[in-house]
């Protein structure tokens, strides 16, 4: 029996899955790169995939946008399913001034604005980090394919529509490389789980030099992206 939100069996999803926002991403993965491919979920049309990349078993699904949407399918994968690692593969906002559309970020940590960690009232402000054996073998891979890419922090924002875009001055004056969505919730559900997580954006946006790309170019051309998310 699935869950409320995923319709697999226990056994029908590999130890190690990617998770695009856009289910959509999930399915062009699952249909450029994987063979012996079959559709575990469709509950919501938040298409589940697994298959087998380099005759070893990986599974592919879609997260939705924001952290109470990746904060639930994480969690019954990590809880319900077994699942050992998660590989976020998203897009984002770039604010590094170096960043250009199409560059890599891998997210070596991720602030957020949402009250996600207060669920674990802790004594403290948690600090959301990738796992480290992850986030060195993306690197390593990204090298060796000359992907052009940064490691760093990251924020992940509850609001896409900023009113105000001092915001983004603020995380840019810290460093921080990017914006997205989920990646902050994904490390605390990881980190509570005792589980593995990572995640790695290519900027579709950038927040200050305005530039962007289409709809279509977010779906189906983070090659680069998927194949290093699927080589680790
Ligand atoms: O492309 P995905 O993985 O959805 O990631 C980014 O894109 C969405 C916003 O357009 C948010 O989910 C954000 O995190
Ligand atoms: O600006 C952007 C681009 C992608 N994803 C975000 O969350 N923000």
């Amino acid at each position: 029996m699935g869950t409320p939100h995923n319709g697999a069996e226990k056994g029908e999803i590999a130890k190690k899955v990617l998770m695009p926002g856009d289910p959509l991403r999930a399915k062009f993965i699952a249909e450029t790169y994987l063979d012996e491919v079959k559709q575990f979920n469709t509950v919501r049309n938040m298409f589940g995939y697994t298959g087998k990349y380099k005759r070893q078993e990986v599974s592919v699904m879609g997260s939705g946008m924001g952290m109470p949407s990746i904060g639930i399918y994480s969690y019954e994968l990590y809880h319900f399913y077994e699942v050992e690692a998660i590989i976020r593969i998203g897009s984002a906002g770039g604010f590094h001034d170096d960043l250009e559309l199409m560059d890599l970020v891998i997210a070596q940590g991720a602030c957020t604005d949402s009250r996600y960690a207060y669920q674990f009232d802790l004594p403290g402000t948690f600090a959301p980090i990738g796992d480290y054996e992850l986030l060195s073998k993306a690197v390593s891979l990204a090298e060796a394919k000359g992907t052009k890419y940064k490691v760093g922090n990251v924020v992940s924002a509850d609001v896409f529509y900023n009113n105000d875009d001092r915001v983004n001055d603020r995380w840019k004056s810290m460093g921080v490389l990017a914006v997205e969505m989920e990646a902050a919730a994904l490390y605390m559900n990881a980190a509570k789980a005792g589980k593995k997580a990572l995640a790695m954006l290519t900027i579709s946006d950038h927040l200050f030099k305005k530039t962007a790309l289409s709809a279509k170019d977010r779906e189906t051309s983070f090659n680069e992206m998927m194949e290093i998310a699927l080589d680790l």
